[in-house]
């Protein structure tokens, strides 16, 4: 067992999150969010999303947002991308890194980016290029890699494929996601076997939702295999708008929380963690959904 010394959380609330909840929320308080969790010690975050904004109304104010955050030394803003169109807004609103996502299963990709994944992997080509060209790193989405919400189980053979195909293209870490929270810890020590095949371990990220209460088993068995870094959205924020069900990502408190106990470095300080989702919360009017969170503030 080779537990990583420090893991590289990737703060996914502000999209992620934010694009599945209800309750409309405006652009000073996102960036109210993102300052916070900045100040929290989050190197990365996730900050919005440059999709056509009928199909996630949510995210439709991404270049509001990406322009006027007051940014701090060291942290990278990032932004989903699913085509040139939206890879263009973002570098206007001087984004620092793009994702693109596709999935592993061809009816998600369908409902989520109307294509297929060949499709979805031809689009990428001109984003990766012009990326190239203008020296801005890409990560990238493998969705339903542990099963889909239409097609159920999805082989773990057929997740790695995908993945090889957007490391091969030049995104420098790929997200390996249990979009709908299915995943078990053997699931997903297979799926990443799979991965691992193809990928070295370095470039490889791990993206829970936590649906059925496993992510942060998953999450375990991930860093148990080496993967040194975590998607995760303070508060336990979102789901997904083509994912019927699916509840937010594993809550970034809760990694850290089990992270710390584990004497694994994070660089995030979790008291203004929990500030900075207990605001956010307040915000939309909804419960914490980070087990540590609610328990630090009933304690007081
Ligand atoms: C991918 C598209 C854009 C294709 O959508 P499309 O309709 O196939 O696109 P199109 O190229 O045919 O264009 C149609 C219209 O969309 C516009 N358009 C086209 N692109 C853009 C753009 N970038 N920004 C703004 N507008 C855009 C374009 O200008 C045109 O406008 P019209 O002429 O009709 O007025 C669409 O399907 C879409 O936006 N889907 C949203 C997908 C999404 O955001 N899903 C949620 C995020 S993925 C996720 O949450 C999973 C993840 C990543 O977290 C990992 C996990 O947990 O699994």
């Amino acid at each position: 067992m080779t537990l990583p010394k420090h893991v590289r959380i990737v703060e996914v609330g502000p999209r992620d999150g934010l694009q599945n909840e209800k309750q409309p929320i405006d652009a000073a308080t996102k960036i109210a969010l993102i300052e916070r969790l900045a100040d929290a010690g989050v190197s990365h975050i996730e900050s919005g999303s440059f999709v056509n904004p009928k199909w996630v109304p949510q995210m439709a104010g991404s270049d509001e947002i990406l322009s006027n955050i007051h940014r701090k030394n060291g942290v990278v803003y990032s932004a989903l991308t699913p085509n040139l169109q939206g890879f263009g807004r973002a570098v206007l609103a001087n984004t620092d890194e793009v994702a693109i996502f596709t999935a592993a299963s061809e009816s998600f990709t369908q409902k989520n980016i109307n294509c297929s994944i060949a499709e979805s992997i031809e689009r990428f080509e001109p984003i990766m290029s012009e990326a190239k060209a203008r020296g801005i790193k890409v990560r990238c989405y493998v969705s339903t890699a542990l099963g889909c919400p239409y097609e159920g189980y999805v082989a773990p053979e057929k997740a790695a494929h995908v993945a090889k195909q957007l490391y091969d293209m030049g995104c420098y870490e790929i997200s390996i996601s249990d979009t709908t929270g299915v995943a078990t810890p053997a699931s997903t020590q297979r799926v990443l076997e799979e991965c691992l095949k193809l990928i070295p371990l370095e470039h490889l990220a791990v993206h829970m939702h936590d649906t059925y209460g496993q992510a942060l088993a998953n999450i375990l068995i991930a860093l148990q295999m080496g993967i040194s870094v975590v998607d995760s959205s303070v508060a336990g924020l979102g789901g997904c708008p083509y994912a019927k069900g699916a509840s937010g990502n594993v809550a970034t408190e809760d990694v850290v929380y089990m992270l710390n106990g584990m004497g694994i470095e994070t660089g995030i300080d979790l008291d203004t963690l929990i500030q900075a989702g207990d605001s956010i919360c307040t915000a939309l009017g909804r419960d914490n959904g980070s087990k540590v969170a609610r328990a630090l503030l009933t304690k007081g």
